[in-house]
């Protein structure tokens, strides 16, 4: 049977709730058998050997092994999603999702749930913190079974409260999920494992359901790639005392050779250079010697290590690379790279907001989730916010469009005046969840508000009716008092008679001698009447409606209606009802 490779692992969480706690406390595991591998640390990342997992699985242990360990990066979760790439999707192979049970669902868990329903990539969610739920008893690294049922009930029932929660809010993203140890197929439904990252609680059974998960999902992917072409993805170029610019990478595929040559994906083009050293760290026990790092000729899948290479000045963060034996093997990679970002940036739309984001990965993630929420995109590019971006956004038909969404880059200068000048709004974040939600709520607001001008705009409807007792002026223009009896009556609109003839327009109002522009329901007020003679067109104690114009009609007919009172309501369909009798298609 082939060699599995070492799968990915990426802890993904909101903050405090235990990325770094876990990691140590997995990382710090002493188990006591000596034949058990140790724990070697990697550039970026900490592998744990499959020995290792089965010694702190012993208890429960029931998988048959074929993954050679796991690799946890130590990149945060949301980046190595949305930074680190390779080729088809994301850097990490399978996730651990971190919650605080005491606290739930975060808008940075909100974020991680997200990126991986994006990225499909299978993951399994850490109930933490279970050690602080009142009452409970703990013991050390005891797997999670057994710690339950040393519990009582109402302290169980206070974890199990706080699972349905959970289960809830995975729903809301269209996960099944539920506690580990009530799932049957574990390809349908997301296991909650309920652990302590301070006590250990839980993690043996956390670590079992890694394993099970990238053996059942992952096994096609992960077999025959530790052979292959070596393909990895740079996670920091940093400069080393005595070394230059290195990068340090996660070769998440073949295995790479000191003196291969290998391609880089930069921003503008394919960067060409040869591995001159490869650099692991020196195992702690060797701190003492003076280097930090250990050359070794060559490295297998999956792995964190630091290459040293001339030429790596223009190399980015979160760039690919690969092994390249020959100038074809170049011109592929080239393009590839390039058919691979036309891909994600070109699914545009005529018109639509401009997204830039700092990395291939990102982009893929923000695109998928506007998607989701229905906003169109025109441009979708890797780089910093320049003029071009804000002209591009101005030039959109709708207002709600004419936005630069910023995710993790810089405004370069002038950007700003620009943008204000043309009327843009520039939405700038680092955190997915915060810029969508941002731009969420600015886009509902503005929906609103166009909403209700619209509404303003209208002349809505309203039936009136003369007070005999109150005529002040006959004509020129009439002035008279009168009751609303329905709806509200505005300056400037026309009135007419139950039989649809012209009853003059309303040029003012005045109560208790103050001018005002709006009646409503129930007011009693003066009057002026403009086109009409009290006493020869209307007379005194006549009920009048007013014209509203045969568009506003159709519009509030349509979508408004909700915005009437009862009244208003029965009063517009009166005067519906006199239009209609001539025409019956009248405002239809
Ligand atoms: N009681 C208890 N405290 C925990 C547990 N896990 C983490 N903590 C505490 O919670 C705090 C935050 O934990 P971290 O591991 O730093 O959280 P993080 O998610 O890595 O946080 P960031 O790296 O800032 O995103 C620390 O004070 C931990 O000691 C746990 O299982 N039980």
């Amino acid at each position: 049977m082939k060699q599995l490779r070492t799968p990915i692992v990426s802890v993904l969480g909101h903050v405090d709730h235990g990325k770094t706690t876990l990691l140590d406390k997995i990382r710090r595991t002493r188990v006591t058998a000596k034949e058990a591998g140790g724990i070697t640390q990697h550039i970026g990342a900490t592998e744990i050997p499959i020995d290792l997992i089965k010694q702190i699985c012993k208890d429960i242990w029931n998988v048959k092994v074929t993954i050679p360990g796991l690799l946890f990066i130590d990149t945060p979760g949301h980046k190595a999603f949305t930074n680190l790439r390779r080729r088809g999707g994301a850097l990490a192979d399978l996730a651990i999702l971190i919650v605080d049970v005491n606290e739930g669902f975060k808008p940075q868990t909100e974020e991680a749930v997200s990126i991986l329903r994006t990225f499909k990539t299978p993951f399994v969610v850490a109930a933490n913190k279970i050690d602080r739920i009142p009452g409970w008893q703990s013991s050390e690294y005891a797997p999670f079974l057994k710690s339950w049922a040393q519990q009582d009930d109402f302290t169980k029932q206070k974890l199990e409260n706080k699972i349905y929660e959970l289960i809830g809010d995975l729903y809301r993203f269209g996960f099944s999920a539920d506690r580990f140890d009530r799932i049957k197929d574990f390809t349908r439904t997301v296991a909650i494992v309920p652990i302590s990252a301070i006590t250990g609680e839980g993690i043996p059974e956390l670590l079992m359901i890694l394993v099970g998960l990238a053996q059942k999902y992952l096994e096609e992917n992960l077999r025959l790639q530790v052979e292959g072409k070596a393909k990895g993805t740079i996670l920091e170029v940093k400069e080393e005392k005595g070394l230059g610019i290195t990068c340090d990478v996660i070769l998440y595929d073949g295995t790479l050779k000191v003196g291969d040559t290998i391609a880089i994906a930069g921003k503008d083009d394919v960067i060409v250079t040869h591995v001159k050293g490869i650099l692991k760290p020196r195992p702690a026990k060797e701190m003492r010697v003076e280097s930090k790092f250990q050359s070794v000729k060559s490295v297998t899948a999956a792995a964190g290590v630091k290459l040293v290479a001339p030429n790596l000045e223009g190399v980015l963060a979160g760039s690919e690379f690969e092994a390249v034996e020959s100038e074809e093997d170049i011109k592929n990679f080239r393009e590839r790279v390039k058919k691979e970002y036309e891909e994600i940036s070109i699914q545009t739309d005529e018109e639509g907001v401009v997204l830039k984001t700092d990395t291939l990965g990102s982009l893929e993630a923000l695109i998928n989730e506007l998607k989701e929420i229905e906003i169109p995109i025109k441009k979708a590019e890797v780089g910093d916010v320049d003029k071009r971006d804000v002209v591009e956004a101005s030039a959109n038909r709708d207002e709600l469009n004419r936005v630069i969404l910023a995710f993790n880059v810089k405004l370069l200068p002038g950007v700003e005046e620009e943008a204000a000048k043309y009327g843009v709004r520039i939405f700038k974040e680092d955190i997915i969840y915060t810029l969508l939600d941002k731009v969420k709520q600015w886009r509902e607001e503005e929906k609103l508000a166009r909403e209700r001008q619209k509404i303003e705009a209208l002349v809505k409807p309203a039936k009136i009716k003369l007070l005999k007792e109150f005529i002040f002026r006959r004509s020129k223009p009439a002035v008279v008092g009168v009751k609303i009896l329905a709806g509200e009556l505005r300056k400037d609109v026309r009135l007419i008679k139950p039989d649809g003839s012209p009853a003059g327009v309303v040029r003012s109002m005045q109560k208790e001698g103050e001018n005002v522009s709006v009646a409503k329901e129930g007011e009693e007020l003066a009057v002026a009447i403009d086109g009409v003679t009290i006493g020869r067109h209307l007379e005194g104690d006549e009920v009048l409606y007013v014209d509203v114009p045969e568009r506003h009609a159709k519009i509030l007919e349509r979508d408004l209606m909700d915005t009437l009172s009862e009244e208003a309501k029965k009063a517009f369909k009166e005067f519906l009802e006199i239009k209609r009798k001539e025409n019956p298609f009248w405002g239809k």
